[in-house]
């Protein structure tokens, strides 16, 4: 399947779980004013939509399926921050971001038949003015032809750390070495399998965020923006 020929500019931000990138994606879009494509939800919510249907993991044919017939809508929120999420006419909440749920999506995305299933659902999303895009494999499989690719890491242990941070800033208590143990875990399998693996683009940037705030990863993306005369 090829990749869409409308000239709509893609900037793509792919890499490991706890990276920074769904936050970059998301600041980009805004400042921009472009769509934004967290494509790690898309196999989120194809593993909830398996686990409602009793539909078996290792059960490719099914997962192909339920994936290519995902009912789902991404509205404005009420609050006007963020998207809501409507899946099967129900509103996902926050359990779709938990490292459990990442786990689960991991183990789905590994599957040819999903990621088949997912892939002109995601090019959809490349509509006027453009689009920011995340996830895994945005520069390597989905957009190809992307104006900028990102591939936006950083350590293990820095991103546990952040993790950590951020269920602790949401009340919710969390072991640090089991949130390392869980990322070095997605780490191996969204790397190591055997259809669209995470890894860089060949003509990716990349951004060890490791010691980067927030600000000046978003500043750099922006700065290689400029470069290449995006912006
Ligand atoms: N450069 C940074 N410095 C410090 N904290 C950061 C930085 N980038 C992101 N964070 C924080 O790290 C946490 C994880 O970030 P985020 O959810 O954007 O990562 P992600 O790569 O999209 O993860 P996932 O793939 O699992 O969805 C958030 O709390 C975010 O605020
Ligand atoms: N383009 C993508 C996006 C996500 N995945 C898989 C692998 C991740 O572990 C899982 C959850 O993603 P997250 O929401 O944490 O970004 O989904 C993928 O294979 N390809």
């Amino acid at each position: 399947m090829s990749e869409s020929q409308t000239p709509v500019t893609v900037v793509t931000i792919d890499g490991p779980s706890g990276s920074g990138k769904g936050t970059i994606a998301a600041l980009l879009a805004r400042e921009l004013g472009w769509g934004l494509l967290d494509s790690g939800a898309l196999y989120r919510l194809t593993a909830l939509a398996a686990m409602n249907h009793g539909v078996d993991f290792t059960d490719e044919s099914s997962l192909e399926v339920l994936a290519g017939h995902l009912d789902v809508q991404f509205l404005p929120s009420e609050t006007g921050e963020g998207l809501s999420i409507i899946l099967e006419g129900e509103r996902v909440g926050e359990s779709l971001r938990t490292e459990d749920v990442g786990a689960m999506a991991s183990k789905v995305a590994a599957l040819p038949g999903v990621r088949a299933a997912l892939l002109q659902r995601q090019r959809d999303f490349a509509e006027l003015p453009g689009l920011v895009a995340d996830g895994r494999d945005m520069g390597t499989v989905v957009f190809p032809g992307a104006a900028l690719k990102v591939f936006l890491t950083a350590s293990a242990e820095e991103r546990a750390k952040r993790r950590y941070e951020q269920l602790h800033q949401k009340g919710i208590s969390a072991s640090f070495d089991r949130l390392l143990a869980d990322i070095q875990a997605r780490d191996e399998r969204d790397s190591q399998r055997t259809v669209a693996p995470l890894k860089p683009a060949d003509d990716a940037i990349i951004l060890d965020s490791t010691r980067m705030s927030i600000q000046e990863v978003f500043n750099k993306v922006l700065e290689q923006m400029r470069l290449k005369g995006l912006v």
